[in-house]
């Protein structure tokens, strides 16, 4: 079988490491071909696309970014677009198969593309944010709250040495989860996500109660949380590739309503990229080689429109359907959890 890789979407730490895992797999036990889509799904509608043999792969699981590069691309758009087009390439190339690296975005149009044209694809799941259902977890996530874990113990020292207020911004557009565990590691006194809008008022309420016993207080905020009063996320940056307003800023609006009330000389901090940048942590390294690997074998089982998932600790087949079925909020329960060490 000849197989094309694809990466799409926000890039992740951890692609390279399910490239390497499906191209050391599929060559090992299937003597399988592959080539590599070039900029995510325009590599497809361009036909552009480079050989990708187990030379290519090697040492790539320590290595951040992507090496197919990726992009928001519409397969769905341009005239080499759509599922017709599309699988003229694929037949021009004597390619048989797709594995779609990527978001919820990238598996819709992946799941389209199957159900629609009957295309053979597989998908396999990609995201900080930790945001797709039907996986437990999905690599890159370790990653950022490992980054972002640093960034909060690196941000206390500085914190304490003035008593200021630090409020660290990290992301997670529609969830909170690299917020909730980040600062959870990091021992954060206030823990801002999307799924739970809070009062400035609150907001407050646990920044004092922690400069009353002697400490600075530290709050970290995920770009997509919004205060009781703001009707959505805070954006100023106009919109992406895909039209959806570009988030990030929510810090720099509550850092001076933090010092405005409480006298409290307050800084912020956007993480921004650094937590998609450098190498995996070994946990997704793991994961995405894992998932890499059995995204190949879900292709030679003929399990087309079908996506590859953590469950406790197997990786099981599921279908892309209950992947973008909806969001994977963080449960109430466990923000309740987190909320007893606020303040
Ligand atoms: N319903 C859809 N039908 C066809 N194409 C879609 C659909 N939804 C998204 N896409 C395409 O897939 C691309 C990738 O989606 P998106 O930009 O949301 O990234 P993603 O894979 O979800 O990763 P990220 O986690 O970074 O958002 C989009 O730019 C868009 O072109
Ligand atoms: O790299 P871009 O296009 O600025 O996208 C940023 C978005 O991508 C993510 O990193 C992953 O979906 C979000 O947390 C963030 O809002
Ligand atoms: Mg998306």
């Amino acid at each position: 079988m000849k197989i094309g890789l694809l990466t799409s979407g926000g890039d992740c730490p951890g692609l390279n490491a399910v490239i390497r895992g499906a191209v050391l797999k599929g060559v090992i036990s299937h003597d399988a071909e592959f080539v590599g889509f070039r900029w995510g799904w325009r590599g497809v509608v361009e036909g552009d696309f480079m050989p990708l043999v187990r030379h290519d792969v090697r040492g790539l699981s320590k290595q951040g970014g992507t090496i197919l590069g990726s992009s928001r691309t519409n397969p769905y758009e341009g005239a080499g677009g759509g599922p017709e087009a599309i699988q003229r390439t694929l037949d021009e190339n004597g390619i048989d198969a797709i594995i779609a690296i990527g978001g919820e975005g990238t598996l819709t149009a992946a799941r389209r593309l199957h159900d629609e044209g009957g295309i053979n694809i597989v998908g396999v799941p990609k995201t900080i944010d930790n945001d797709l259902a039907a996986t437990d977890y999905s690599f890159g996530f370790d990653t950022a709250v490992e980054i972002a874990t640093e960034a909060i113990d690196r941000l206390r020292t500085t914190a304490e040495s003035h008593g200021r207020c630090m409020v660290l911004e990290v992301m997670g557009r529609h969830v909170g989860w690299i917020a909730l565990h980040s600062g959870m590691a990091g021992g954060a006194h206030a823990i801002l996500i999307p799924e739970q809008p809070q009062s400035i008022e609150q907001i407050c309420e646990w920044v004092e109660s922690v400069r009353d016993r002697g400490r600075a207080p530290l709050v970290v905020v995920a770009e997509g949380f919004h205060l009781d009063t703001m009707e959505e996320a805070h954006s100023h940056k106009g919109l992406d590739a895909f039209n959806r307003p570009r988030l990030g800023g929510i810090a720099e609006q509550l850092a001076p309503m933090i010092e405005a009330r409480t006298g409290i000389e307050s800084r912020d901090t956007v993480l921004g990229h650094i937590q998609r940048g450098g190498a995996p942590s070994a946990y997704d390294r793991v994961l995405a080689t894992r998932l890499g690997m059995a995204a190949v074998e879900a292709a030679y089982d003929g399990a087309w429109g079908s996506m590859v998932a953590l469950r406790g600790t197997d990786i099981e087949v599921v279908s892309i359907a209950e992947a973008t079925g909806g969001l994977n909020t963080v449960p109430q329960e466990r923000y309740d959890e987190a909320r007893i060490l606020f303040g």
